[in-house]
């Protein structure tokens, strides 16, 4: 029923806002008695964003919150095995848009509270749920209100739970063993635009340079000089060293000794395109507009590039890089959006949020031995919660393939019904787990 709802957002501002509000009552009516509990308070924020306030028994234990979004990305019909919008079942799969990013969270978030509520369950640590409208265009009117909202209410959490990382199956290629990467940290962006200007004129008598050569060779520059591998900075190396033991001979030999190694290992990392994404800064060049008429010389041509900065670097730094790559004055840089990396949460044994993720992750998902601290490589709304906690995690209790990370924004983004069920148990556990002092011991209530 939630993907059959599209949701979908456009651009910053432009969003499909029946379909938002339709999905507010939904949720009223596949979950009541979430919204008729008297110790839960549900309030709009932002117009089509739902925060919840769960009061726990227990004041004296410091609250924390579960974030997903409700909005999704486009979904042209095209390459799609089943519409994006259908939320047909087959194969044991639910198929569309939105079921690994992010509706299984929102569902599975309500779904679990809902049982827990409906068991008579009183959580005695308060808790918040926000559900983000506008994740997918930078949380702007959403994420940034909520937060808002709970700043001016003096409210400062233990800890965030939000997307952004799974258990990771099959992504690095000797590793045999699928293990959860739960990201401490995100990496920042730079949205840079390149422009060129040149007088226009009669194709028939070009000059040597037309604004949209100038422009193409700066960007090709930057495409053929990739930023600085950042290996060695970062949750990256210890993410690695937790894996060593389970890669086979004689990778873990190198893993374990990464003083030695970590030359070789960076290399290795560079080879695919998502571990690249975790060892540097990206660039990608993702718009290219220019020229008016086939017989006229164009007057200005402007390309779009996406940065993804690593932890270890700064907007400035990047926007120094591009500069010293490009070196053509004639090349001008406007900055039209960026977003500094996040600054990695505590993992060791006193951080709340990591120990209960990680308990709850032994429990649900007994035949994982490794739950390992990793970076987000994209963004998500938990960044604008940086004034409320410094404890922000991002993980997904679902299993993630390399074809799986393709389809989401991509085509064919399906979740098993087993998987979905299992993210539901998981958050069942996770709100009781975090409801005992320090680390959870037994469960009251079994799913
Ligand atoms: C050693 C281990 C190697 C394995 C690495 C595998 C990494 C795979 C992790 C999969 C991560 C999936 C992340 C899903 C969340 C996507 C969130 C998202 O798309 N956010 C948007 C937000 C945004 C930002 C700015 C403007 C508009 C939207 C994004 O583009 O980042
Ligand atoms: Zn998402
Ligand atoms: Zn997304």
């Amino acid at each position: 029923g939630a993907i059959q709802i599209p949701t979908v957002s456009f651009n910053p501002g432009e969003f499909n806002t029946t379909a938002l509000a339709a999905f507010g009552e939904y949720i009223h009516k596949v979950f009541p008695t979430v919204f008729r509990t008297s110790f839960i308070q549900h309030e709009v924020v932002g117009e089509y964003s739902h925060l919840f306030t769960v009061q726990g028994s227990d004041p004296s234990l410091q609250p924390y919150m579960l974030l997903a979004h409700i909005d999704v990305v486009p979904a042209p019909d095209q390459g799609w095995e089943v519409p994006p919008f259908s939320g047909l079942e087959r194969d044991g799969f639910i198929y569309g848009r939105g079921t690994l990013d992010n509706k299984n969270s929102v569902m599975a978030i309500l779904q679990a509270l809902e049982l827990l509520l409906i068991r008579n369950y009183i959580p005695r640590r308060s808790f918040f749920i926000a559900l983000g409208h506008d994740e997918e265009v930078s949380g702007a009117h959403g994420a940034q209100k909520i937060s808002a909202l709970l700043q001016a209410r003096g409210v400062q959490l233990a800890f965030i739970v939000d997307e952004g990382s799974f258990i990771l199956d099959g992504f690095i290629p000797s590793l045999k063993k699928p293990f959860a990467m739960v990201s401490v940290s995100e990496k920042g962006s730079l949205n840079l635009m390149l422009e060129v200007n040149k007088t226009p004129g009669h194709s028939s008598a070009p000059p040597k340079e037309t604004s949209i050569g100038i422009l193409a060779a700066a960007v090709s520059r930057l495409e053929q000089t990739p930023m600085p591998n950042m290996f060695g900075s970062g949750p990256l190396k210890m993410t690695l060293q937790q894996l060593a033991n389970e890669f086979s001979f004689p990778a873990n030999v190198i893993f374990n000794n990464l003083w030695l190694f970590w030359p070789i290992v960076s290399r290795l990392m560079e080879r695919e395109d998502i571990t690249n994404a975790l060892v540097r800064t990206t660039t990608a060049v993702t718009m290219f507009n220019a020229g008016i008429k086939v017989n006229v010389i164009p007057p200005v041509a402007q390309a779009t590039v996406n940065f993804r900065i690593h932890p270890a670097q700064t907007v400035q730094e990047v926007l120094k890089l591009a500069k010293d790559i490009v070196v053509d004055d004639r090349v001008q840089f406007h900055v039209l959006e960026s977003f500094e990396p996040l600054p990695v949460s505590p993992f060791d044994d006193q951080a709340l949020g990591y120990q209960l993720i990680r308990q709850t992750i032994q429990s649900v998902f007994p035949e994982i031995n490794i739950v390992a601290p990793g970076t987000c490589i994209a963004q998500t709304d938990s960044r604008h919660y940086t004034n409320l906690t410094t404890g922000i995690y991002r993980f997904n209790p679902v299993y993630l393939q390399p074809q799986d990370f393709r389809s989401i924004h991509g085509i064919n983004e399906r979740i098993s019904v087993q998987a979905y069920e299992t993210q539901v148990k998981f958050i069942f556990e996770f709100i009781q787990n975090a409801d005992t002092e320090q680390r959870p011991v037994s469960h009251l209530h079994e799913l």
